[in-house]
């Protein structure tokens, strides 16, 4: 159900100039048009020669800048002296470094050392041929990719157009910064964690709501959701799924015309989550209300939203990347479902190993500004002893 609804809401694509594309993903698959290098080139700075068995001394004939030709054949007993990614000119086929020659006079040079016929050129289309692929579709434009779009003469490129994520808050206890907070309200760290997290991952244009969960609001709350969900590509919300009698999220999502896929997920700590799609006509919008809890819906929000963000933005590979660790301490906790712990990997004698956060709870605030991977104990298994390995998804923007 997610894969149709996933396959259906994907955005369109756009073309757009290569300065402005880093960090979106390519719609097409980019092959090379002409060869690179497009011309033989130097990788010295030094002398293109003529190259005759036996000869030391050689004719130059001109100097030459990277990027200028020698118009005319360079012939017998001859050669140009070129600078590192010069072009040879016709009639030469070998390269002498500068320091393995010594001037005889102006127009004279005579070779130190062995040199063999087809010394230190780098042949036309040494990395690639017209039509071989260079960058596939689905990938994420770094700048290494755009540089090499770039470098291949590409002007334009075919991406996927941004994704308008539309990110809600839920729940009366929440005041933003610098706002008056009673003795049981808490500052609106979720806010700042989603729009951070949005902004690391490159999505772009987010839209922001807050819900209040105060029935005298409901109806002008779901009435500004409903307009703000016109512009969106994705809802992502936290807090607000659980049992609790304040909990309105599915309540709003079912008023702004989502069907429900899922309202619990077995993981832990995320555990309260709903999942649902809004169909319109012209796209489907997947609805993803996460845990408030703040460490629960950092986790959600790798685990949960970001492959369903990346999919929708067109990327090929939406997980995380994984590595098999050795726990560094032990944890004492049960694992009745599958559970997340939060902790950090580092290299300890070239071996990744994985400590947990000494309080890695589904409420704890300080979890995601400590964390840089998630450990996986899957459940049914014992509590996680010292030294053992233990699968860990690393969350790598940090
Ligand atoms: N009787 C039951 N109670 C609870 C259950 C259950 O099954 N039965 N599930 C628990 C689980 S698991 C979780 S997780 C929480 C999740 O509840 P909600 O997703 O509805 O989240 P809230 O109740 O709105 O908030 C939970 C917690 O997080 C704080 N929060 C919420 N939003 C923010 C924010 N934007 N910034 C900072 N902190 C936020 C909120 O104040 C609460 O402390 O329910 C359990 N209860
Ligand atoms: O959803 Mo809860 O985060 O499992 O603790």
């Amino acid at each position: 159900m997610w894969a149709d609804v996933l396959n259906h809401a994907t955005v369109g694509t756009e073309s757009i100039r290569p300065d402005i594309a880093l960090g979106r993903i390519l719609a097409e698959d980019v092959h090379a048009v002409e060869p690179y290098p497009p011309f033989r080139k130097s990788p010295f700075d030094g002398y293109a020669i003529h190259f005759e068995e036996g000869r030391t001394e050689y004719t130059v004939l001109a100097t030459l800048g990277a990027g200028e030709v020698y118009a005319k054949s360079v012939e017998k007993g001859e050669a140009v002296r070129l600078m590192t990614g010069g072009a040879l000119p016709d009639g030469c086929d070998t390269v002498v470094m500068q320091e393995s020659v010594n001037a005889v006079n102006d127009k004279t040079i005579e070779i130190k050392g062995a040199v063999h016929q087809g010394d230190n050129v780098i042949p036309i289309g040494e990395e690639c041929s017209p039509g071989d692929p260079i960058l596939t579709a689905g990938s994420v434009l770094t700048a290494g990719a755009m540089s090499a779009a770039v470098g291949l003469g590409r002007t334009d490129l075919t991406v996927y157009k941004d994704l308008h994520v539309l990110f809600i808050t839920s729940g009366r206890e929440l005041v933003m910064p610098a706002k008056a907070r009673n003795g049981a309200q808490i500052y609106n760290s979720n806010a700042y964690l989603f729009a951070g997290l949005l902004r690391e991952y490159g999505f772009g244009q987010t839209g922001y709501m807050h819900v209040t969960d105060n029935s005298d609001e409901t109806e002008e709350e779901i009435a500004r959701i409903f307009s703000a969900s016109l512009e969106a590509d994705v809802i992502i919300s936290t807090g607000g799924v659980s049992v609790g009698l304040f909990d309105s999220m599915p309540h709003i999502y079912e008023r702004i015309g989502a069907k429900k896929l899922y309202d619990r997920i077995t993981m832990r700590p995320g555990s309260a989550s709903f999942g649902g799609a809004i169909e319109r006509k012209d796209k489907i919008i997947p609805v993803l209300g996460l845990s408030g809890n703040p460490s629960a819906a950092f986790n959600a929000f790798h685990l949960i939203a970001l492959p369903v963000l990346r999919r929708l933005r067109g990327e090929k590979d939406v997980t995380l990347p994984e590595v098999n660790c050795r726990m560094a301490e032990g944890l004492h906790k049960n694992n009745p479902v599958d559970r997340f712990v939060q902790g950090t990997v580092c290299f300890i004698d070239g071996m990744p190993t994985f400590s947990p956060l000494s309080r890695a709870t589904a409420g704890s605030l300080l979890g995601p500004s400590k964390a840089n991977a998630l450990a996986f104990i899957p459940k049914g298994a014992p509590p996680a002893a010292a030294g053992m390995t233990v699968r860990t998804v690393l969350l790598t923007v940090k």
